[in-house]
């Protein structure tokens, strides 16, 4: 993202919002990066000018060096809804429909991706027989049978116990290791975005803007917990909180 910003137009009152204010954001190619901020300060916004589901008011947004200029193939914005009326295998299969790729290749394929995700024992399993986790985990693959180049997750973990996020990031970590795919996240879990990204990217009060991008030098274990996930986890935790009193102060002096 090149000195990206988004205004959207009057339609509240207070005005036209400027949800993004000269955003510069470079993901490398098969790079797991997470994205936190304040509420409101346009991190879903970023994701849907990746996706190109919006164009900027000003500046560029790039996906391989080519400027984005309506949704991109090899982009994929993760859905979580499931068919109801399709088994596990089936919504994986619906990932691979309109691709051109014949029924027993998808059906290999989803088989391979319901495997990868460890759930070869859920394949007919309709999703009211799944737990919300394994739900999450079958649209995963769904996604990544499809072999994104770019895979977009807006609060992938919101309303899962913590068993059901850890299985879940375990499938993230694997899916960029394996396929590699550029992942990034957005998420309001502090210790979720240093779980998972390799950098976490801390954005401002809104407008947005990209506040310290932090790089997370822990092995997998070290993720976990610890004295230096700790000090990682305060690091971050300081640089919001920095915005979410600047936002109480402004709102103060404005009335
Ligand atoms: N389509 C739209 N029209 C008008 N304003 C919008 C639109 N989409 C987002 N906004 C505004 O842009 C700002 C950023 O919204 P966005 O949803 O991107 O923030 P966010 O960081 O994802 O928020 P949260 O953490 O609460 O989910 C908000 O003030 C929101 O009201």
């Amino acid at each position: 993202m090149r000195d990206v910003t988004m205004a959207f137009p009057a339609g509240e009152p207070g005005g036209p919002r400027t949800a993004l204010c000269g955003v510069d954001l470079d993901v490398r190619a098969g790079e797991l990066l997470t994205l936190v901020g304040p509420s409101g300060c346009g991190k879903s916004t970023l994701l849907d000018l990746v996706a190109g589901l919006a164009r900027p008011t000003r500046g560029e947004v790039l996906v391989g060096g080519v400027p984005v200029v309506a949704p991109h193939p090899a982009v994929v914005v993760q859905q979580y809804d499931l068919f109801p009326w399709r088994t596990a295998q089936g919504n994986v299969e619906f990932g691979l429909e309109g691709t051109g790729v014949p029924r027993p290749e998808r059906m290999r394929r989803a088989r391979e991706h319901l495997a990868l995700a460890g759930l070869s024992g859920h394949a007919d399993r309709y999703p009211h027989e799944l737990s919300a986790g394994l739900r999450r985990r079958v649209a995963l693959a769904r996604s990544l049978a499809s072999g994104p180049g770019v895979l977009l997750m807006d609060e992938p973990f919101a309303g899962l116990d913590a068993p059901a996020r850890a299985s879940l990031r375990d499938d993230l970590v694997r899916a960029r290791e394996r396929i590699g795919t550029t992942i990034m996240i957005v998420t309001h879990g502090i210790d979720e975005a240093l779980r998972l990204g390799r950098r976490v990217a801390v954005m401002t009060r809104a407008p947005g803007r990209i506040k310290e991008i932090v790089e997370v030098r822990l092995d997998a274990r070290d993720r976990r917990a610890g004295p230096a996930f700790g000090a990682y986890r305060r690091h971050v935790w300081t640089l919001l909180r920095g915005e979410v009193t600047r936002e109480r102060e402004a709102a103060t002096i404005h009335g």
